[in-house]
């Protein structure tokens, strides 16, 4: 607990400790102009969850949306998800919280909501909701990439919901009551576990690495650039729809990572393969992290230092038409794949104002012609909108949507 970071930390710069202690227990604004967890720090831990809405009932759905509201902006300040709580209400009656958050504090959890492109016609094409018009044209699914090895039981989904928190129990906790309080309306339609941020989202964020044991991350877009983030990441007025306007699209996509494979790679050819080196993160050819990748340069065989296949110059905004991300994965190992495996790799997240001018562009660079593609499998996608925040406790998740 509090005493043991106490004792970690005793050798360290006692004000920064705090800081960071207070960070990491406190609780981030719901209600603003953006939805939390998109330009958020990135936490440390993630579940992320997909439902499927089982109900034709409109007026059930948009009933069980103001429910989620008011519980995730209790749960995201650190209260119960009911005002009766875990174990304040009736004994005759099951709680309005499920209790595994008593005593834990906010840790910094944010609810980022975002409806899939089925919500507004479902497989076989009925308009389910009649909100079938007011599907933004940037939701229309995404093309199959190269190589896709894509599951369907763990793809898509209605409406998905990322949870992000510095605490995994608090994580799971907010999800799972948001699934309880869904009951009859939704069912879970697949989730995933979450940790150690790939991707840094500010600049005050030293930048983490991913399980291949390299920077993720660097040459992302950060909170701080805001005239970037609005060429890239909002959804501006005249986009369209309405509904969206600074809001962003999610793309989710879970990739397998074959570690034991790379493990065997020799360090120059994982290198090679990223085109940074492994220890500082720099462009291999600079020296350190932030330094310019110089793509024009040669080695002394005349072939670029920078390899035409390698994943830092074929994911460049100068190679996709100045397309650019906001990164936001997390790491995973979902215990063993039965064949002396480690069934490991990388949830990808990416925000961005519209996906079939950003992520598709670049996944198709990547599929067609990256190295590192020896080493990964794309299993699951998911495309989600992303509506703009709210502003009063009397605005609910998808109002503007369904109004
Ligand atoms: C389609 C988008 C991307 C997928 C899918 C993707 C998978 C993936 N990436 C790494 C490791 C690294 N990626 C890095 C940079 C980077 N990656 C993408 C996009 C996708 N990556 C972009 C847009 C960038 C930035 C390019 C730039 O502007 O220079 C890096 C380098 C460090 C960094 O800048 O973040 C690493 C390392 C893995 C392991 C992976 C799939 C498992
Ligand atoms: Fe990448």
């Amino acid at each position: 607990g509090a005493g043991a970071l106490a004792l970690a930390r005793h050798d360290q710069n006692p004000a920064s400790a705090t800081t960071s202690e207070a960070d990491a227990a406190g609780a981030i604004p719901f209600y603003g102009e953006r939805q939390a967890g998109i330009v958020t720090a990135a936490q440390d831990r993630l579940h992320f969850c997909a439902f499927d809405v089982i109900t034709d009932d409109k007026a059930a759905l948009v009933d069980m949306l103001q429910n989620w509201t008011a519980a995730g902006a209790r749960m995201t300040q650190g209260l119960d998800a009911g005002t009766f709580g875990a174990v304040g209400g009736s004994l005759e009656a099951p709680p309005d919280d499920t209790g595994e958050a008593l005593g834990l504090p906010a840790s910094g959890l944010t609810l980022t909501i975002g409806f899939g492109p089925t919500l507004f016609r479902d497989v076989r094409g009925k308009d389910r909701f009649g909100i079938a018009a007011r599907r933004p044209a940037a939701l229309a699914d995404l093309p199959k990439f190269p190589r896709d090895t894509l599951e369907d039981a763990i793809s898509g989904g209605d409406i998905g919901v990322q949870a992000c928190a510095h605490d995994p129990q608090v994580a799971v906790h907010a999800i799972r009551n948001l699934a309880r309080l869904g009951m009859g309306i939704v069912s879970v339609r697949w989730s995933q576990l979450g940790f150690g941020r790939t991707s840094s989202t500010s600049r005050s964020q030293a930048t983490p690495r991913n399980l291949f044991g390299f920077k993720d991350g660097t040459r992302n877009l950060k909170s701080e650039d805001t005239g970037l983030l609005d060429e890239h990441l909002w959804v501006q007025p005249g986009d369209g729809p309405d509904w969206m306007t600074g809001g962003s699209y999610l793309v989710t996509r879970k990739i397998r990572m074959l570690v034991e494979t790379w493990d065997r790679s020799p360090l120059a050819e994982q290198q090679m393969i990223i085109g940074r080196d492994k220890g500082e993160g720099a462009p291999l050819t600079g020296k350190l992290e932030h330094d310019e990748p110089d793509f024009a340069a040669q080695d002394g065989e005349g072939e670029p230092v920078i390899a035409v296949d390698s994943h830092l110059r074929l994911a460049h905004p100068d190679q996709n038409g100045g397309a650019r991300l906001l990164r936001r994965g997390y790491n995973f190992v979902d215990g063993s794949d039965g064949l002396g495996r480690l069934n490991a790799g990388l949830f990808f997240m990416a925000y961005q104002r519209n996906a079939h001018k950003q992520f598709v562009p670049v996944q198709n660079s990547l599929a067609k012609q990256d190295t590192l593609n020896e080493y990964i499998r794309h299993v699951s996608s998911g495309l989600f909108a992303c509506p703009p925040g709210m502003l009063a406790a009397d605005d609910y998740w998808g109002r503007a949507l369904f109004a």
